[in-house]
């Protein structure tokens, strides 16, 4: 490990993260009963342009009326490159309620980009005597975003959890696809005249991972856009999961279940973990630093890893 340890993301669930659009109040109280741990109401893409101020009033409104429950609840407010994210900003700060947890900023592709709205939020805070901070999620979601994904992750102290969106992604990365996530018909390997599917998103996950890792920041895969595929869903969560991911966001109600199992882990997993903890107990008690479970290899690294799934699962039962 180096000298310098690496910071523990914020203590919360974060399986699932339900969207919703803000110009479609009659959903609200249906997103705020389902199971998602995260709600993110959406002023930005799912909105249309001629819409955006009477989201933006709606929202306010839903804040402090509808009744959220333990969730995290989030607002996605315009990129900065529009003329509606500053209003989005000053509106949300001085007229909702402190129930507000997080403002998702999508589409960010340098730390100066939170940096701006960290300025923003901070002296609107102090000027309204907001008590409660608030904290950040960000998007990755362009070239620019994944070039300079570690500097985004240890921008703000605000900044809690850190998304992958593959849409606005690919669309910035000249992808030949319109496919939101999943496999992807022409990325293949040829093998003796087999075809098998590789993963294109999977290096954009690796970086964000690493990035979030080394920085303290929760994170997580974004959307996948056809919500009648569910096993299309549950692979694409199954491997992001597998690489270090808390959870996935969902588009439509039906994908809410489906994060849920994935990033909850079984009790056959959480048993297993236990198992190695008390068997490398045992073995530190017997002054070895490493030993076998059911005939494999475990050792001090082993700890961490158990360690890992059975405080996911604590987190969750809480
Ligand atoms: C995708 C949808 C437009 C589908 O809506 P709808 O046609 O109403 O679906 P259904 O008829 O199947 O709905 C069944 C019931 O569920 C309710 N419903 C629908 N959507 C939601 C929701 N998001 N939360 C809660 N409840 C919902 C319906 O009202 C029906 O209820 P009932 O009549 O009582 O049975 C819609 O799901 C939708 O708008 N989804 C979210 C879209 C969104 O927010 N998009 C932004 C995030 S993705 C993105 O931005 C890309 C990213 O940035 C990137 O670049 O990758
Ligand atoms: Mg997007």
């Amino acid at each position: 490990m180096s000298f310098r340890t690496q910071p523990a993301p914020v203590a919360r669930p974060n399986r699932c993260q339900l969207f919703g659009p803000g110009s479609r109040p009659a959903i609200f109280e249906k997103m705020a009963g389902s199971a998602a741990d995260v709600i993110n109401i959406d002023l930005e893409d799912s909105v249309a342009p001629s819409d955006k101020d009477s989201a933006r009033k709606n929202v306010i409104q839903a804040i402090g009326d509808v009744d959220w429950g333990k969730k995290t609840l989030s607002v996605r407010i315009n990129g900065l490159d529009t003329p509606f994210w500053y209003r989005d900003v000053v509106d949300l700060l001085e007229q909702a309620s402190d129930r507000l947890d997080l403002i998702m900023i999508p589409k960010v592709g340098c730390a100066a980009d939170v940096y701006a709205v960290d300025a923003l939020v901070t002296a609107i805070e102090a000027a309204k005597g907001r008590t409660k901070r608030l904290g950040f999620e960000v998007i990755i979601e362009s070239a620019a975003g994944i070039a300079h994904v570690e500097e985004i992750a240890a921008s703000s102290p605000r900044l809690q959890a850190m998304s992958l969106g593959a849409a606005d992604f690919a669309a910035s990365m000249g992808m030949a696809t319109t496919g939101i996530g999943g496999t992807q018909a022409n990325y293949y390997m040829l093998h003796e005249g087999g075809k098998y599917w590789s993963d294109p998103w999977h290096w954009a996950q690796a970086n964000i991972v690493a990035a979030c890792r080394t920085h303290g920041v929760l994170p997580v895969d974004g959307p996948f856009g056809d919500f009648s595929d569910d096993e299309g869903f549950r692979a694409q969560a199954l491997r992001s999961a597998t690489l270090g991911m808390v959870g996935k966001w969902a588009i439509h109600p039906k994908q809410v279940t489906l994060a849920n199992e994935v990033f909850t882990p079984t009790e056959a997993a959480v048993t297993e973990a236990r198992e190695i903890l008390k068997a490398m107990e045992e073995a530190k008690a017997r002054g070895e630093g490493a030993t076998t479970y059911k005939g494999k290899l475990i050792d001090i690294a082993s700890i961490k890893q158990a360690e890992v799934i059975v405080r996911q699962s604590e987190m969750i039962a809480e």
